[in-house]
Protein backbone atom coordinates (compact mmCIF):
# COMPACT_ATOMS: atom_id res chain seq x y z
CA UNK A 1 0.00 0.00 0.00
CA UNK A 2 1.23 3.64 -0.41
CA UNK A 3 0.48 6.12 1.98
CA UNK A 4 1.72 9.72 2.01
CA UNK A 5 4.73 9.78 3.84
CA UNK A 6 4.00 12.20 6.41
CA UNK A 7 1.06 9.92 7.29
CA UNK A 8 3.23 6.75 7.19
CA UNK A 9 5.90 8.26 9.53
CA UNK A 10 3.77 10.61 11.46
CA UNK A 11 3.33 7.67 14.56
CA UNK A 12 5.27 4.96 14.78
CA UNK A 13 4.45 1.30 14.91
CA UNK A 14 5.33 -0.25 18.21
CA UNK A 15 7.64 -3.01 16.51
CA UNK A 16 9.23 -6.44 17.46
CA UNK A 17 12.42 -4.66 19.43
CA UNK A 18 11.36 -1.47 19.50
CA UNK A 19 12.79 -0.88 22.92
CA UNK A 20 15.34 0.89 20.97
CA UNK A 21 15.96 5.04 21.45
CA UNK A 22 13.84 6.80 18.89
CA UNK A 23 16.70 8.00 16.79
CA UNK A 24 20.50 7.02 16.11
CA UNK A 25 23.11 7.70 14.04
CA UNK A 26 21.26 10.93 12.88
CA UNK A 27 18.64 9.07 11.66
CA UNK A 28 14.66 9.70 12.24
CA UNK A 29 13.51 5.85 12.82
CA UNK A 30 10.13 4.27 12.17
CA UNK A 31 9.64 3.64 15.47
CA UNK A 32 9.92 6.96 16.64
CA UNK A 33 7.56 9.72 16.90
CA UNK A 34 8.36 12.52 14.20
CA UNK A 35 8.08 16.11 15.99
CA UNK A 36 7.25 19.62 14.00
CA UNK A 37 11.31 19.69 13.29
CA UNK A 38 10.67 16.76 11.07
CA UNK A 39 12.07 17.71 7.68
CA UNK A 40 9.06 17.76 4.45
CA UNK A 41 9.72 14.41 2.74
CA UNK A 42 11.93 14.58 -0.47
CA UNK A 43 10.43 14.34 -3.83
CA UNK A 44 10.79 10.69 -3.63
CA UNK A 45 9.16 9.79 -0.89
CA UNK A 46 5.96 11.41 -1.33
CA UNK A 47 4.01 8.01 -2.07
CA UNK A 48 6.11 5.14 0.83
CA UNK A 49 4.05 2.20 1.63
CA UNK A 50 3.41 2.32 4.97
CA UNK A 51 0.74 1.63 7.96
CA UNK A 52 -1.40 4.37 9.06
CA UNK A 53 -1.22 5.30 12.48
CA UNK A 54 -4.51 3.85 13.63
CA UNK A 55 -3.43 0.40 12.35
CA UNK A 56 -0.07 0.11 13.32
CA UNK A 57 0.39 -3.35 15.67
CA UNK A 58 0.65 -2.89 19.08
CA UNK A 59 3.66 -5.76 19.89
CA UNK A 60 4.54 -5.87 23.96
CA UNK A 61 8.31 -5.41 24.64
CA UNK A 62 8.21 -9.10 25.83
CA UNK A 63 6.51 -10.26 22.32
CA UNK A 64 8.95 -8.25 20.59
CA UNK A 65 11.94 -10.26 22.57
CA UNK A 66 10.36 -13.24 22.20
CA UNK A 67 10.19 -12.65 17.91
CA UNK A 68 13.79 -12.34 18.66
CA UNK A 69 14.90 -14.78 20.38
CA UNK A 70 12.82 -17.75 19.41
CA UNK A 71 14.18 -19.79 17.06
CA UNK A 72 11.58 -20.82 13.92
CA UNK A 73 10.76 -24.34 13.38
CA UNK A 74 8.04 -25.03 11.45
CA UNK A 75 8.88 -28.84 10.38
CA UNK A 76 5.48 -30.74 9.89
CA UNK A 77 4.79 -32.56 7.07
CA UNK A 78 2.82 -34.78 5.36
CA UNK A 79 0.20 -35.20 1.63
CA UNK A 80 -3.34 -34.52 -0.78
CA UNK A 81 -5.68 -33.10 -3.87
CA UNK A 82 -5.29 -33.72 -7.48
CA UNK A 83 -2.76 -31.89 -10.06
CA UNK A 84 -5.33 -29.08 -11.57
CA UNK A 85 -5.34 -28.89 -15.26
CA UNK A 86 -4.53 -25.46 -16.56
CA UNK A 87 -7.20 -23.57 -15.75
CA UNK A 88 -8.76 -20.40 -16.45
CA UNK A 89 -11.08 -17.43 -14.68
CA UNK A 90 -10.73 -15.35 -17.70
CA UNK A 91 -12.73 -17.40 -19.99
CA UNK A 92 -11.28 -18.43 -23.72
CA UNK A 93 -8.15 -16.88 -24.37
CA UNK A 94 -6.00 -17.19 -27.71
CA UNK A 95 -3.39 -20.45 -27.93
CA UNK A 96 -0.27 -19.00 -26.77
CA UNK A 97 2.34 -19.36 -28.65
CA UNK A 98 4.95 -21.25 -26.26
CA UNK A 99 7.43 -19.66 -24.98
CA UNK A 100 10.89 -21.80 -24.89
CA UNK A 101 10.92 -24.00 -21.86
CA UNK A 102 14.37 -23.86 -20.42
CA UNK A 103 15.72 -22.01 -17.51
CA UNK A 104 16.67 -18.51 -18.75
CA UNK A 105 17.27 -16.49 -16.17
CA UNK A 106 20.27 -14.91 -15.41
CA UNK A 107 22.59 -18.21 -13.72
CA UNK A 108 24.40 -19.26 -16.75
CA UNK A 109 23.78 -23.07 -17.43
CA UNK A 110 27.34 -23.59 -16.77
CA UNK A 111 26.95 -21.82 -12.93
CA UNK A 112 25.25 -23.57 -10.03
CA UNK A 113 23.09 -21.52 -8.02
CA UNK A 114 23.39 -21.86 -4.39
CA UNK A 115 20.41 -23.16 -3.25
CA UNK A 116 20.34 -25.98 -5.94
CA UNK A 117 22.88 -28.72 -5.42
CA UNK A 118 25.21 -26.98 -3.45
CA UNK A 119 23.48 -27.19 0.07
CA UNK A 120 23.93 -23.50 0.58
CA UNK A 121 20.65 -20.92 1.25
CA UNK A 122 19.76 -19.96 -2.35
CA UNK A 123 20.42 -16.54 -2.90
CA UNK A 124 17.29 -14.35 -4.18
CA UNK A 125 15.35 -11.44 -5.85
CA UNK A 126 11.80 -11.57 -5.29
CA UNK A 127 10.12 -9.02 -7.38
CA UNK A 128 7.27 -8.42 -5.17
CA UNK A 129 4.06 -7.22 -7.79
CA UNK A 130 1.16 -6.02 -6.16
CA UNK A 131 -2.01 -7.67 -5.23
CA UNK A 132 -0.88 -10.68 -6.77
CA UNK A 133 -0.62 -13.11 -3.69
CA UNK A 134 3.28 -11.38 -3.19
CA UNK A 135 3.09 -11.32 0.41
CA UNK A 136 2.12 -14.92 0.97
CA UNK A 137 5.33 -15.61 -1.04
CA UNK A 138 7.44 -13.13 0.51
CA UNK A 139 6.33 -14.35 4.12
CA UNK A 140 8.16 -17.73 2.84
CA UNK A 141 11.20 -16.47 1.86
CA UNK A 142 11.14 -14.31 4.96
CA UNK A 143 11.08 -16.95 6.96
CA UNK A 144 13.78 -18.80 5.02
CA UNK A 145 15.94 -15.81 5.66
CA UNK A 146 15.45 -15.71 9.87
CA UNK A 147 16.05 -19.61 9.48
CA UNK A 148 19.20 -19.76 7.76
CA UNK A 149 20.63 -16.53 9.25
CA UNK A 150 20.57 -14.52 5.65
CA UNK A 151 21.39 -11.45 4.85
CA UNK A 152 18.50 -9.34 3.69
CA UNK A 153 18.90 -6.16 0.98
CA UNK A 154 16.26 -3.95 2.54
CA UNK A 155 15.22 -0.40 1.54
CA UNK A 156 17.38 2.78 3.11
CA UNK A 157 13.59 3.25 4.67
CA UNK A 158 10.06 1.76 4.47
CA UNK A 159 9.08 -1.38 2.79
CA UNK A 160 9.46 -0.60 -0.90
CA UNK A 161 12.96 0.37 -3.23
CA UNK A 162 11.50 4.03 -3.20
CA UNK A 163 8.63 3.00 -5.40
CA UNK A 164 6.79 3.69 -8.17
CA UNK A 165 10.76 4.70 -9.37
CA UNK A 166 12.53 2.10 -10.76
CA UNK A 167 14.99 -0.08 -8.60
CA UNK A 168 18.21 1.98 -8.26
CA UNK A 169 20.91 0.10 -6.25
CA UNK A 170 21.62 3.39 -4.31
CA UNK A 171 18.30 2.98 -2.13
CA UNK A 172 19.52 -0.62 -0.87
CA UNK A 173 20.63 0.30 2.86
CA UNK A 174 24.25 -0.94 3.29
CA UNK A 175 25.47 -3.99 4.29
CA UNK A 176 25.81 -4.55 8.16
CA UNK A 177 29.03 -4.97 9.27
CA UNK A 178 30.98 -7.97 8.37
CA UNK A 179 28.08 -9.06 5.94
CA UNK A 180 28.65 -9.89 2.62
CA UNK A 181 26.89 -10.25 0.41
CA UNK A 182 23.12 -9.75 0.68
CA UNK A 183 21.52 -13.33 0.07
CA UNK A 184 17.36 -11.69 -0.18
CA UNK A 185 16.14 -9.12 -1.66
CA UNK A 186 12.10 -8.60 -1.23
CA UNK A 187 10.40 -5.95 -0.91
CA UNK A 188 8.05 -4.32 -3.32
CA UNK A 189 10.18 -2.37 -6.25
CA UNK A 190 9.61 -1.40 -9.79
CA UNK A 191 11.98 -3.56 -11.54
CA UNK A 192 15.47 -2.01 -13.52
CA UNK A 193 17.33 -5.84 -13.71
CA UNK A 194 20.52 -4.08 -14.32
CA UNK A 195 20.74 -1.91 -11.15
CA UNK A 196 19.21 -5.28 -9.35
CA UNK A 197 22.33 -6.66 -10.69
CA UNK A 198 24.79 -3.84 -9.56
CA UNK A 199 23.32 -5.30 -5.70
CA UNK A 200 22.83 -9.21 -5.61
CA UNK A 201 25.43 -11.73 -6.30
CA UNK A 202 25.73 -13.11 -9.36
CA UNK A 203 24.35 -16.33 -8.78
CA UNK A 204 20.67 -15.25 -7.73
CA UNK A 205 17.53 -16.57 -8.80
CA UNK A 206 15.25 -14.13 -9.56
CA UNK A 207 11.58 -14.69 -9.05
CA UNK A 208 8.16 -12.79 -9.51
CA UNK A 209 4.44 -13.46 -9.30
CA UNK A 210 1.68 -13.04 -11.54
CA UNK A 211 -1.80 -13.14 -11.21
CA UNK A 212 -5.20 -13.09 -13.59
CA UNK A 213 -5.70 -9.84 -14.10
CA UNK A 214 -9.15 -10.06 -13.95
CA UNK A 215 -8.31 -10.62 -10.11
CA UNK A 216 -5.42 -8.80 -10.21
CA UNK A 217 -7.27 -5.17 -11.05
CA UNK A 218 -9.29 -5.10 -8.96
CA UNK A 219 -7.40 -5.94 -6.25
CA UNK A 220 -5.64 -2.78 -6.73
CA UNK A 221 -8.24 -0.85 -7.58
CA UNK A 222 -9.96 -1.49 -3.77
CA UNK A 223 -6.87 -1.40 -2.06
CA UNK A 224 -5.54 1.86 -3.65
CA UNK A 225 -8.53 4.01 -4.33
CA UNK A 226 -7.80 6.38 -2.08
CA UNK A 227 -4.38 6.72 -2.85
CA UNK A 228 -3.77 6.38 -6.97
CA UNK A 229 -4.34 9.77 -8.22
CA UNK A 230 -6.97 8.00 -10.88
CA UNK A 231 -9.00 6.32 -8.48
CA UNK A 232 -9.12 8.77 -5.87
CA UNK A 233 -12.24 10.11 -7.72
CA UNK A 234 -14.34 7.34 -7.09
CA UNK A 235 -13.50 7.04 -3.45
CA UNK A 236 -17.22 7.53 -2.45
CA UNK A 237 -18.83 6.70 -5.85
CA UNK A 238 -21.44 2.99 -4.95
CA UNK A 239 -19.96 1.10 -7.49
CA UNK A 240 -17.10 2.57 -8.35
CA UNK A 241 -15.00 -0.32 -10.39
CA UNK A 242 -17.50 -0.35 -12.93
CA UNK A 243 -17.80 3.76 -13.02
CA UNK A 244 -13.79 3.68 -13.83
CA UNK A 245 -14.13 0.88 -16.52
CA UNK A 246 -16.99 3.02 -18.22
CA UNK A 247 -14.30 5.52 -18.97
CA UNK A 248 -11.16 5.24 -17.56
CA UNK A 249 -9.40 7.94 -19.57
CA UNK A 250 -11.62 10.44 -18.35
CA UNK A 251 -9.56 9.83 -14.76
CA UNK A 252 -6.22 8.32 -15.71
CA UNK A 253 -3.18 10.49 -16.28
CA UNK A 254 -0.52 8.75 -17.59
CA UNK A 255 1.97 11.57 -17.22
CA UNK A 256 1.15 11.16 -13.43
CA UNK A 257 3.99 8.83 -11.72
CA UNK A 258 1.33 8.22 -9.03
CA UNK A 259 -0.84 6.51 -11.56
CA UNK A 260 1.68 3.59 -12.62
CA UNK A 261 -0.71 1.09 -10.81
CA UNK A 262 -4.05 2.08 -12.62
CA UNK A 263 -3.32 0.42 -15.47
CA UNK A 264 -0.72 -2.96 -16.39
CA UNK A 265 -0.04 -2.86 -12.74
CA UNK A 266 1.98 -6.07 -12.88
CA UNK A 267 3.74 -4.89 -16.02
CA UNK A 268 4.38 -1.31 -14.31
CA UNK A 269 5.60 -3.74 -11.50
CA UNK A 270 8.09 -5.57 -14.04
CA UNK A 271 9.36 -2.03 -15.54
CA UNK A 272 7.57 -2.16 -18.91
CA UNK A 273 6.26 1.24 -20.08
CA UNK A 274 3.43 0.03 -21.65
CA UNK A 275 2.10 3.53 -23.29
CA UNK A 276 -0.48 3.29 -25.98
CA UNK A 277 0.92 0.57 -28.58
CA UNK A 278 -0.43 -2.80 -27.74
CA UNK A 279 0.37 -4.28 -30.74
CA UNK A 280 3.68 -4.84 -32.62
CA UNK A 281 6.55 -7.36 -31.91
CA UNK A 282 7.90 -4.76 -29.14
CA UNK A 283 5.76 -6.72 -26.80
CA UNK A 284 6.73 -10.31 -27.70
CA UNK A 285 10.83 -9.09 -27.21
CA UNK A 286 10.14 -7.61 -24.71
CA UNK A 287 8.29 -10.85 -22.61
CA UNK A 288 11.27 -12.90 -24.12
CA UNK A 289 13.17 -10.39 -22.00
CA UNK A 290 11.42 -10.86 -18.97
CA UNK A 291 11.51 -14.75 -19.87
CA UNK A 292 15.68 -14.60 -19.72
CA UNK A 293 15.55 -12.04 -16.56
CA UNK A 294 13.55 -14.60 -14.35
CA UNK A 295 14.64 -18.08 -13.63
CA UNK A 296 10.91 -18.91 -12.34
CA UNK A 297 7.39 -16.66 -12.49
CA UNK A 298 5.08 -18.19 -10.46
CA UNK A 299 1.17 -17.79 -11.08
CA UNK A 300 -0.91 -17.04 -8.26
CA UNK A 301 -3.98 -19.19 -9.86
CA UNK A 302 -1.50 -22.28 -9.91
CA UNK A 303 0.65 -21.18 -6.47
CA UNK A 304 0.62 -24.53 -5.35
CA UNK A 305 2.48 -25.54 -8.54
CA UNK A 306 4.59 -22.80 -8.87
CA UNK A 307 5.59 -23.47 -4.92
CA UNK A 308 7.04 -27.02 -5.75
CA UNK A 309 8.99 -25.89 -8.85
CA UNK A 310 10.16 -22.96 -6.52
CA UNK A 311 11.24 -25.71 -4.33
CA UNK A 312 13.04 -27.40 -6.74
CA UNK A 313 14.69 -24.19 -7.91
CA UNK A 314 15.45 -23.23 -4.80
CA UNK A 315 16.39 -26.65 -2.73
CA UNK A 316 14.23 -26.16 -0.43
CA UNK A 317 12.66 -29.16 1.94
CA UNK A 318 8.90 -29.56 1.23
CA UNK A 319 7.69 -28.45 5.28
CA UNK A 320 9.54 -24.84 4.12
CA UNK A 321 6.66 -24.09 2.07
CA UNK A 322 4.18 -23.76 4.35
CA UNK A 323 2.18 -21.08 4.37
CA UNK A 324 -1.25 -19.22 4.76
CA UNK A 325 -3.00 -16.82 2.35
CA UNK A 326 -1.83 -13.38 3.33
CA UNK A 327 -3.18 -10.06 2.98
CA UNK A 328 -6.97 -11.13 1.45
CA UNK A 329 -9.31 -8.96 1.27
CA UNK A 330 -12.70 -9.15 2.94
CA UNK A 331 -15.65 -10.64 0.59
CA UNK A 332 -12.81 -11.15 -2.60
CA UNK A 333 -12.93 -14.50 -2.60
CA UNK A 334 -16.37 -14.42 -3.91
CA UNK A 335 -16.38 -11.63 -6.19
CA UNK A 336 -15.94 -12.63 -9.88
CA UNK A 337 -16.60 -10.09 -11.91
CA UNK A 338 -19.44 -10.31 -14.59
CA UNK A 339 -18.51 -11.35 -17.89
CA UNK A 340 -18.93 -7.35 -18.98
CA UNK A 341 -16.69 -6.22 -16.29
CA UNK A 342 -14.07 -8.42 -16.95
CA UNK A 343 -14.33 -8.26 -20.64
CA UNK A 344 -13.56 -4.09 -19.24
CA UNK A 345 -10.74 -5.40 -17.35
CA UNK A 346 -8.77 -6.95 -19.99
CA UNK A 347 -8.83 -4.29 -22.27
CA UNK A 348 -7.74 -1.80 -20.05
CA UNK A 349 -5.19 -4.17 -19.05
CA UNK A 350 -4.15 -5.52 -22.12
CA UNK A 351 -0.66 -5.65 -21.55
CA UNK A 352 -1.00 -7.52 -18.43
CA UNK A 353 -2.99 -9.75 -20.12
CA UNK A 354 -0.36 -10.83 -22.45
CA UNK A 355 2.27 -11.09 -19.88
CA UNK A 356 0.31 -13.02 -17.66
CA UNK A 357 -1.10 -15.07 -20.84
CA UNK A 358 2.36 -15.78 -21.46
CA UNK A 359 4.07 -16.78 -18.21
CA UNK A 360 1.28 -18.87 -17.62
CA UNK A 361 1.70 -20.82 -20.35
CA UNK A 362 5.77 -20.60 -19.25
CA UNK A 363 4.76 -22.27 -15.98
CA UNK A 364 2.55 -25.12 -18.04
CA UNK A 365 5.41 -25.80 -19.78
CA UNK A 366 7.70 -26.26 -16.66
CA UNK A 367 5.19 -28.13 -14.93
CA UNK A 368 5.46 -30.43 -18.16
CA UNK A 369 9.00 -30.88 -17.92
CA UNK A 370 8.63 -31.57 -13.92
CA UNK A 371 6.40 -34.28 -14.93
CA UNK A 372 2.78 -34.32 -14.08
CA UNK A 373 3.04 -37.78 -11.99
CA UNK A 374 5.54 -36.37 -9.88
CA UNK A 375 3.89 -32.91 -9.71
CA UNK A 376 0.63 -34.78 -8.62
CA UNK A 377 2.29 -36.54 -6.11
CA UNK A 378 3.53 -33.47 -4.30
CA UNK A 379 0.99 -31.44 -4.48
CA UNK A 380 -1.33 -34.22 -2.41
CA UNK A 381 1.92 -33.96 0.29
CA UNK A 382 2.19 -30.19 0.00
CA UNK A 383 -1.70 -30.00 0.77
CA UNK A 384 -2.08 -31.95 3.57
CA UNK A 385 1.25 -29.95 4.53
CA UNK A 386 -0.85 -26.91 4.64
CA UNK A 387 -3.97 -28.63 6.24
CA UNK A 388 -1.78 -29.50 9.46
CA UNK A 389 0.01 -26.35 9.40
CA UNK A 390 -3.34 -24.58 9.65
CA UNK A 391 -4.62 -26.90 11.91
CA UNK A 392 -2.23 -26.75 14.48
CA UNK A 393 -1.35 -23.04 14.09
CA UNK A 394 -4.58 -21.33 13.79
CA UNK A 395 -7.42 -20.46 15.51
CA UNK A 396 -9.62 -20.59 12.85
CA UNK A 397 -10.38 -18.90 9.71
CA UNK A 398 -8.44 -15.90 8.69
CA UNK A 399 -10.95 -12.71 10.50
CA UNK A 400 -11.37 -9.17 9.45
CA UNK A 401 -9.21 -6.17 11.67
CA UNK A 402 -12.03 -5.73 13.96
CA UNK A 403 -11.34 -9.38 15.41
CA UNK A 404 -7.48 -9.53 14.88
CA UNK A 405 -5.10 -9.40 17.71
CA UNK A 406 -3.54 -5.72 17.27
CA UNK A 407 0.12 -7.06 16.45
CA UNK A 408 -0.98 -9.93 13.37
CA UNK A 409 -3.43 -7.18 12.18
CA UNK A 410 -2.39 -6.54 8.60
CA UNK A 411 -2.05 -2.83 7.28
CA UNK A 412 -5.78 -1.78 6.36
CA UNK A 413 -6.46 0.56 3.98
CA UNK A 414 -9.93 2.88 4.22
CA UNK A 415 -11.11 1.83 1.26
CA UNK A 416 -11.36 -2.48 1.92
CA UNK A 417 -11.09 -4.98 4.96
CA UNK A 418 -7.85 -7.17 5.33
CA UNK A 419 -8.29 -10.09 6.64
CA UNK A 420 -5.75 -11.67 9.35
CA UNK A 421 -5.27 -14.59 11.38
CA UNK A 422 -5.31 -15.62 15.29
CA UNK A 423 -3.33 -17.58 16.60
CA UNK A 424 -4.40 -21.14 18.54
CA UNK A 425 -4.16 -20.41 22.18
CA UNK A 426 -2.18 -22.55 24.57
CA UNK A 427 0.71 -23.04 21.82
CA UNK A 428 4.23 -24.60 23.45
CA UNK A 429 6.64 -21.99 22.75
CA UNK A 430 8.79 -22.96 19.73
CA UNK A 431 5.47 -23.90 17.90
CA UNK A 432 3.95 -20.35 18.95
CA UNK A 433 7.09 -18.86 17.47
CA UNK A 434 6.75 -20.91 13.81
CA UNK A 435 2.92 -20.10 13.53
CA UNK A 436 3.80 -16.48 15.19
CA UNK A 437 6.03 -15.60 11.70
CA UNK A 438 3.67 -17.38 9.48
CA UNK A 439 1.01 -15.07 10.00
CA UNK A 440 2.97 -12.00 10.92
CA UNK A 441 1.85 -9.66 7.93
CA UNK A 442 4.15 -8.55 5.89
CA UNK A 443 5.24 -4.36 7.18
CA UNK A 444 5.57 -6.58 10.89
CA UNK A 445 7.81 -8.92 9.56
CA UNK A 446 9.74 -6.69 7.50
CA UNK A 447 10.26 -4.41 10.15
CA UNK A 448 11.15 -7.04 12.56
CA UNK A 449 13.76 -8.81 10.12
CA UNK A 450 15.24 -5.19 9.51
CA UNK A 451 15.94 -4.82 13.34
CA UNK A 452 17.50 -8.30 13.74
CA UNK A 453 19.94 -7.05 10.94
CA UNK A 454 20.98 -3.97 11.97
CA UNK A 455 19.84 -3.40 15.81
CA UNK A 456 18.29 -0.75 15.20
CA UNK A 457 14.56 0.84 13.71
CA UNK A 458 14.08 1.30 10.13
CA UNK A 459 13.94 4.99 8.64
CA UNK A 460 10.05 6.17 8.08
CA UNK A 461 12.06 8.64 5.16
CA UNK A 462 14.96 9.60 3.68
CA UNK A 463 17.51 10.98 6.38
CA UNK A 464 20.93 11.10 6.27
N1 LIG B 1 -1.68 -18.11 -2.37
C1 LIG B 1 -2.44 -17.23 -2.99
N2 LIG B 1 -3.00 -17.52 -4.16
C2 LIG B 1 -3.78 -16.62 -4.79
N3 LIG B 1 -4.04 -15.37 -4.33
C3 LIG B 1 -3.49 -15.04 -3.17
C4 LIG B 1 -2.66 -15.93 -2.46
N4 LIG B 1 -2.25 -15.29 -1.35
C5 LIG B 1 -2.81 -14.06 -1.38
N5 LIG B 1 -3.57 -13.92 -2.46
C6 LIG B 1 -4.34 -12.74 -2.85
O1 LIG B 1 -3.43 -11.73 -3.30
C7 LIG B 1 -3.88 -10.44 -2.89
C8 LIG B 1 -2.84 -9.79 -2.00
O2 LIG B 1 -1.70 -9.64 -2.79
P1 LIG B 1 -0.31 -9.08 -2.25
O3 LIG B 1 0.07 -9.78 -1.02
O4 LIG B 1 0.63 -9.17 -3.41
O5 LIG B 1 -0.65 -7.55 -1.93
S1 LIG B 1 0.38 -6.36 -1.67
O6 LIG B 1 0.67 -5.74 -2.97
O7 LIG B 1 1.57 -6.87 -1.03
O8 LIG B 1 -0.37 -5.43 -0.78
C9 LIG B 1 -5.20 -10.67 -2.19
O9 LIG B 1 -6.20 -10.57 -3.19
P2 LIG B 1 -7.67 -10.00 -2.93
O10 LIG B 1 -8.21 -10.78 -1.75
O11 LIG B 1 -8.41 -10.27 -4.21
O12 LIG B 1 -7.51 -8.55 -2.65
C10 LIG B 1 -5.06 -12.10 -1.70
O13 LIG B 1 -6.31 -12.73 -1.46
Amino acid sequence: MWLLAGAAAGAGPRLPGNSVPSSCCGRRLIGGRLGRDTPPPQRQCSLVRGPGPAQWPRASASKAQGLLLQEPILDQATMVPALGGPPSSEGPSPAPSPPPCREVGRTSPTQTPRGTRSGLAPNVVFVKTHKTGSSTLQNILFRLGERRNLTLAFPRYTYQFAYPQRFAAAFVEPLPPGAAPYNLLLSHLRLAAGELRRVMPPDSLYLTILRDPVRTFPSVFAYYRSTVPAFRPLASHPRPLAAFLQAPARYYDPADAGNGLARNPMAFDLGLEAGGEEGGSRWDRELERLNRTFHLVLIAEHFDESLLLARELLGLRLEELAYVRLNARRGAADEAPAPGLARRIRAWNWLDVRLYRYFRAVLWRRVEGYGYTRMKGELEALRALLRETRATCLAGEAVGPEDTADELRPWQPDTAAILGYNLRPGLPPAQHASCYRLVLPELQYHAHLYYRQYGREMCALPCD
